[in-house]
């Protein structure tokens, strides 16, 4: 066979899968509900208009109606906006969109240990389990508030020991699946570094768990991966094993990292916007003094008696637009849903921003406004609308906890300090300034000035 002609095969060939791979997207597109045109194989990756989903849900949704579909390489997404939508699914479809897709590097990490896994009967289990041992031990009432309380003091004393300059303040940029894994998994890059840091991580809990073998006392457990141990002696003659060595790991390990980055970043985010609005950390420090003084640390008994804080707080989680993609959920069945039919098994990510910026629930949506929490008569109210802990089955677990942190970190460190920018970022827009820090860029953002009155 000459040249010329192998050549032309292999056009036809490649041309023909071009082809089959356009008419099996263009059949499932007409499944779905509608959304921008993906490209063969990329999707609408690499498409400004479409990715981030953060910057053009909103562009999006007015196109294509709130519910609508993109294509990550060759997997659809379908996306849910506004307040209605998503409450409709994740509370009148709980179990319908309760379930949570495979997300390749988590995937490649948890080989399906651990409690984020997507085995429903597995996650059941681990999560009705942890829960139940977490409570146990304390989460959301007042001796795991009194263990805050001192890590909050410790970040006032470190902070001090810095003489307030935070240095570059660097939250967590929060995982984003991969749409290539295969082809990830042998390129260099950032997510190899990661793979290779939560390794370690892994390995750090396990020798704690061995640890944790050795001195094991049944008749008074020391804390969950006890509790774990003795589960798993009860259950091992059970045929699913839910409860091995390896699950103890990743559900420690997932604890850890649902737990901390979230918590982390949206203290930075809580500091970075009070810092641009100085009248509204100032009014939250006049009520810190006026309920708590200088003399002793906040507590969570003090959190009735700040309904500004309080509402604060909550309104700063609500103007915090978190990445999107960030715990998708997958169908578990074949859907009908708001006259769209979405196949079992399809990943499905609702969009908390767009609940949180819907006009038809907040009176300014785009202003940071803490009377969205306020009622007539200055006391706290609660809405609705308000769903940084999402809702429905999978809601978050650590809600109880992450309260109690948000509260006691945020009054802690104003009781003591006044936040400022640096004049260089007073002038950047809230959301700008934000995408750049979780960029790393911007070493030395904003100062922790010691307040005279504690000092
Ligand atoms: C400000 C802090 C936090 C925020 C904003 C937050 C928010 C969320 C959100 C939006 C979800 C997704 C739920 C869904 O898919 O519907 C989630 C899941 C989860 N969170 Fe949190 N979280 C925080 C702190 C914590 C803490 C402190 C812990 C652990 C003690 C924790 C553990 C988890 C776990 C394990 C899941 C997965 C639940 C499941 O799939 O069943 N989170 N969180």
């Amino acid at each position: 066979m000459d040249g010329g002609l192998a050549g032309l095969l292999i056009t036809l060939f490649l041309l023909s899968i071009l082809w089959f791979l356009i008419w099996r997207i263009d059949r499932k597109r007409s499944q779905l509900p509608p959304g921008p045109a993906p490209w063969p194989i990329l999707g609408n990756l690499w498409q400004k208009d479409v990715l981030p989903l953060y910057r053009t849900y909103d562009k999006l949704s007015r196109t294509y109606g709130p519910i609508f579909t993109i294509w990550l390489g060759l997997k659809p997404v379908v996306v849910l906006c506004g307040y209605e939508v998503v409450k409709d699914a994740l509370l009148g479809h709980s179990e319908e969109f309760g379930g949570r897709p495979e997300i390749p590097l988590a995937m490649q990490l948890s080989k399906d240990y651990g409690f984020i896994s997507n085995n429903e009967k597995k996650w059941r289990e681990l999560r009705r389990f942890t829960l139940s041992t977490l409570r146990d031990f304390g989460m959301g009432k007042n001796s795991m508030s009194q263990r805050v309380q001192k890590e909050a003091q410790h970040l006032v004393e470190l902070l001090t020991k810095l003489k307030g300059d935070m240095g570059p303040v660097h939250p967590r940029p929060q995982g984003r699946s991969t749409t290539f894994p295969n082809i990830m998994h042998h390129l260099p890059g950032p997510h190899r570094k990661a793979l290779a840091e939560c390794e370690k991580l892994k390995d750090y809990i396990r020798q704690k768990v061995e640890i944790h073998k050795l001195t094991l006392d049944p008749s008074c457990p020391r804390d969950y991966i006890d509790c774990f141990l003795m589960k798993a002696e009860k259950e091992k003659s059970s045929p699913e094993n839910m409860y091995s060595n390896e699950d103890l790991v990743m559900s420690v390990f997932n604890l850890f990292g649902a737990g901390t980055v979230t918590t982390s970043n949206s203290l930075v985010f809580f500091l970075l916007i009070l810092a641009k609005y100085p009248h509204i950390q100032a009014k939250v420090q006049e009520e810190i003094d006026a309920v708590v003084g200088t003399g002793r640390a906040p507590s969570m008994e003090d959190k009735l008696k700040m309904p500004y804080t309080n509402a604060v707080i909550h309104e700063l989680q609500r103007f915090h637009k978190t990445r999107v993609e960030n715990f998708p959920r997958m169908t578990t069945q074949d859907v009908v849903f708001r006259g769209h039919t979405i196949p079992k098994d399809t990943t499905v990510i609702p969009v908390f921003s767009s609940v949180h910026m819907d006009p038809t629930q907040w009176e300014n949506p785009e202003e940071v406004y803490p009377g969205h929490f306020m009622d007539e008569k200055g006391e706290f109210r609660k809405r609705e609308a308000f769903m940084a802990f999402s809702a429905g089955k999978r809601m978050c677990p650590g809600e109880a906890l992450a309260r109690i942190e948000l509260f006691l970190f945020l009054t802690t460190l104003l009781q003591s300090f006044t936040f400022q920018l640096a004049v260089t970022y007073e002038e950047m827009d809230l959301f700008s300034l934000w995408i750049e820090i979780e960029r790393r860029a911007i070493p030395g953002t904003f100062f922790a000035i010691r307040r005279p009155a504690s000092s």
